[in-house]
């Protein structure tokens, strides 16, 4: 797990052996262990060169190996062994020096990178923090600001800009191990003190007191509830405030209160999570690993409203040549100017020139007859979206893939209107498309094992965490945001406030409420969705509009806003109160807390006191419920699957899992007796009712997630 060379007569050379990161398990420390002593042993050896395999030095610790009793020797005595050492330790840092990899490497001597290493702590990500001595290394090396940054984000740097910081002493272009070969040849017989870290004074920057309380603000916006990113602050501090040995046994001591945390197991979960849902199968036996996805060079976008827009300029930073269409000169107009403004922006954050000649706009749909695939992203209207899937049957050559980019509606009616069903799949970015990480690519009955490879591949390729579901109505993410939003509806007719249910949801952990959700994404989206679905029509009384429809229970509080042009951020006013119409600060509104009053007035609601429990579960826990429904469906083929969904799509808080893994969390018997309770005091909410995969899976001793595909009755895969 760790080979030993001698090269150039005086330097040994330690290769770590663990692909595919040479993540630093408990037989690759014994390895590091072994060679370093027997290198300090050779008197023939005048320094030692580390390098990794493959051309990668290190992914850090071995992240499966947390969820195990630790065995083989610890990495701070070992890198501590390193850095006492009499010889000179030179680190080659190729493609990645991360987490436990750049703590190995702070603890040598010296560090030379490749110029397109990156090197970071991303501990926090994973709920930890680099506990192998690197919050009392690197703020030694380069002062508390740098460091608290790498720290608490856990973002990964440049090998330039780690030269910048002093993190390496060098960079090269060429053969990072051999200019560390060099390096070392260079530096025997220089005294070794100065470049022990841990003998190092941290510097300290002026206002020590106001740099930690800013990052603290900043850390607690960013992950509301997380503990990894306050205790990363903390132990950064240590550094600051005592001696190296004492700061050690600080992130010793925040470190074990971190390893055992729910949040570690749950962001841990999701490091697994998001690589296993690229891992898709289909149950005609097609998976990722066996069928080809096709090549994508040019790709077409019809319209270019706010998801067109972003879809565009995901595909030409991807390096994908596209040709967008608009009906009309004016939206033309402005399509263009705005994707062309959004590429001229990012391409300026990052020095580069803006990709403006890789995309072409068109009123002629003729223009696509070239391209190898097209996403369609017009208006949310199953007979415009025919008409559109009907055209490009026509234009298209015929091996041209046909993507929808739907968040409902059927794949499939669309597929039929085609002359090529097999290629056709949906692709349902959420938006801003440039932002946001998700991608669900529904899987139609009858899109082919290519068709499905070519949009997970192309899905990874612009960035996104592509999951494939089924082609139900809503897939899986809509599907279970609609009954998540109806628990929030019922809960403001039953006497809570807006600002009542999404300050409970924000302290769970989600971003932002799921009333601000909705006004920034604009209430008449449901509107339309509910008028499409014929739960609004003209049956229904407009001065006493019916609480229940279509056979159960429904809340128009919605749809009464709407008539009242509430529409959300967009007209300054929805479930809160803006500036102006486009306004970001939501201000609570007394009128609408007239209006709730009011509204239980008229229907004969005694308003009752509603905690934040009952928020929390009952909007949580309907969100499982549905989910266990999912997998019963056959619309998504995992747990991990789902909660992916609702992590890159849907702002759950990353350190709860998902809904599936908060369930098993807090424990499945658990959320079965309160979905159980809150359908007893609401039997007209069928959603609260437990689903049976739930019931049976409590009934089988609750299983572990791995096991719950083995209690659905008959796996009916619609994937
Ligand atoms: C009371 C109890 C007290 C206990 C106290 C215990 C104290 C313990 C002390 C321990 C001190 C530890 C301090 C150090 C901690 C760490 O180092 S944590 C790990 C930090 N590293 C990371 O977070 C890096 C994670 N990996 C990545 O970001 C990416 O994988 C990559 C390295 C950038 C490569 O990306 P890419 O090329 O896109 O490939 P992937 O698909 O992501 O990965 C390929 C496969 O490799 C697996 N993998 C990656 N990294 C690791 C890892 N560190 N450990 C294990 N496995 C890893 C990944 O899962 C993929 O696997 P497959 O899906 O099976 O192919």
């Amino acid at each position: 797990m760790a080979q030993y060379a001698r090269t150039k007569g005086s330097i040994a050379l330690i290769t770590l052996t663990n692909p595919p990161v040479n993540a630093l398990s408990a037989a690759v420390r014994k390895g590091i262990t072994e060679a370093v002593a027997r290198a300090f042993k050779d008197t023939r050896v005048k320094a030692v060169v580390l390098c990794g395999e493959n051309g990668k030095f290190c992914g850090g610790a071995d992240i499966r190996e947390f969820a195990k009793a630790m065995s083989g020797p610890p990495l701070v005595p070992m890198i501590h062994a390193i850095e006492a050492g009499e010889k000179p330790v030179v680190a080659a840092i190729e493609e990645m020096a991360l987490g436990g990899g750049l703590e190995l490497a702070l603890g040598c001597h010296y560090r030379v990178a490749h110029a397109k290493a990156r090197l970071g702590l991303p501990e926090v990500t994973l709920g930890l923090l680099p506990a192998a001595g690197g919050t009392q290394r690197l703020p030694r090396l380069t002062g508390i600001p740098a460091a608290l940054d790498l720290i608490t984000t856990g973002r990964h740097i440049s090998a330039q800009e780690a030269l910048k910081l002093g993190i390496v002493d060098r960079v090269t272009e060429g053969n990072a191990v051999e200019a560390a070969v060099e390096l070392a040849l260079s530096v025997v017989g220089r005294p070794l003190a100065p470049r022990r870290l841990s003998n190092h004074a941290t510097p300290l920057p002026a206002d020590l007191d106001g740099v930690f309380e800013e990052v603290l603000v900043q850390v607690k916006r960013r992950a509301r509830g997380a503990m990894a990113p306050v205790a990363c602050a903390k132990a950064v501090r240590a550094a600051a405030e005592l001696p190296y040995s004492r700061g050690l046994e600080c992130e010793r001591e925040l470190m074990n209160t971190l390893f055992t945390s729910g949040q570690a197991r749950a962001l841990q979960y999701c490091f697994f999570a998001q690589r296993a849902a690229g891992k898709w199968s289909l149950p005609n036996g097609a998976r990722w690993d066996n069928s080809r996805p096709r090549a994508v060079h040019t790709a077409g976008v019809i319209g270019l409203g706010t998801m067109g827009r972003g879809i565009a300029v995901c595909l030409v930073k991807a390096g994908i040549s596209v040709v967008a269409v608009e009906t009309e000169e004016k939206q033309l107009d402005s399509g263009r100017r705005a994707v062309r403004g959004m590429l001229e922006r990012d391409a300026k954050r990052r020095g580069v020139t803006a990709p403006l000649h890789m995309i072409t706009f068109t009123l002629s749909m003729q223009q696509l007859r070239d391209v190898d695939l097209v996403i369609e992203a017009v208006f949310e209207d199953m007979a415009l979206k025919k008409s559109v899937f009907a055209e490009l049957s026509r234009v298209c050559r015929p091996n041209a893939l046909l993507c929808t980019n739907t968040s409902g509606l059927d794949v499939d009616e669309l597929a039929s209107v085609t002359d090529r069903p097999p290629l056709v799949v949906g692709m349902h970015f959420f938006a801003p498309a440039h932002v946001m990480k998700l991608l669900e690519v529904i899987c139609g009955p009858r899109s082919s094992p290519e068709t499905v490879a070519t949009a997970m591949t192309l899905g990874k390729r612009l960035g996104k965490v592509s999951v494939a579901v089924g082609n139900c109505p809503g897939f899986v993410g809509n599907r279970m945001l609609k009954l998540y939003l109806d628990q929030a509806h019922f809960l403001l007719e039953e006497g809570a406030s807006p600002e009542q249910v999404d300050q409970a949801l924000e302290e769970f952990g989600f971003a932002l409420g799921i009333f601000k959700v909705a006004d920034l994404s604009g209430l008449d989206i449901g509107w339309r969705v509910r008028k499409a679905a014929g739960l609004i029509g003209p049956d229904v009384d407009p001065k006493f509009p019916s609480r229940h429809r279509q056979g159960r229970r429904y809340c128009p509080l919605p749809d009464l806003l709407c008539e009242q042009g509430r529409l959300g951020q967009k007209s300054g006013r929805g479930w809160y109160l803006y500036d102006s119409a486009g306004g970001k600060e939501a201000r609570p509104d007394p009128a609408i807390s007239s209006f709730l009053q009011e509204y239980r007035l008229r229907y004969g609601i005694s308003a009752r006191r509603i905690t934040e429990q009952e928020v929390v579960e009952r909007c949580v826990f309907v969100l499982a419920n549905e989910g266990f429904r999912i997998l019963e469906d056959g619309m998504a083929a995992a747990p991990e699957d789902i909660d992916m969904v609702y992590v890159f799509g849907y702002g759950w808080p990353r350190h709860r899992g998902g809904p599936m893994f908060h369930a098993a969390q807090v424990g499945l018997a658990t959320v079965l007796q309160r979905l159980e309770f809150y359908h007893r005091q609401n039997p007209d909410i069928p959603h609260l009712q437990p689903s049976t995969l739930l019931r049976r899976l409590v009934g089988a001793r609750s299983p572990p997630m791995q096991q719950w595909k083995q209690h659905i009755r008959s796996i009916n895969s619609q994937l």
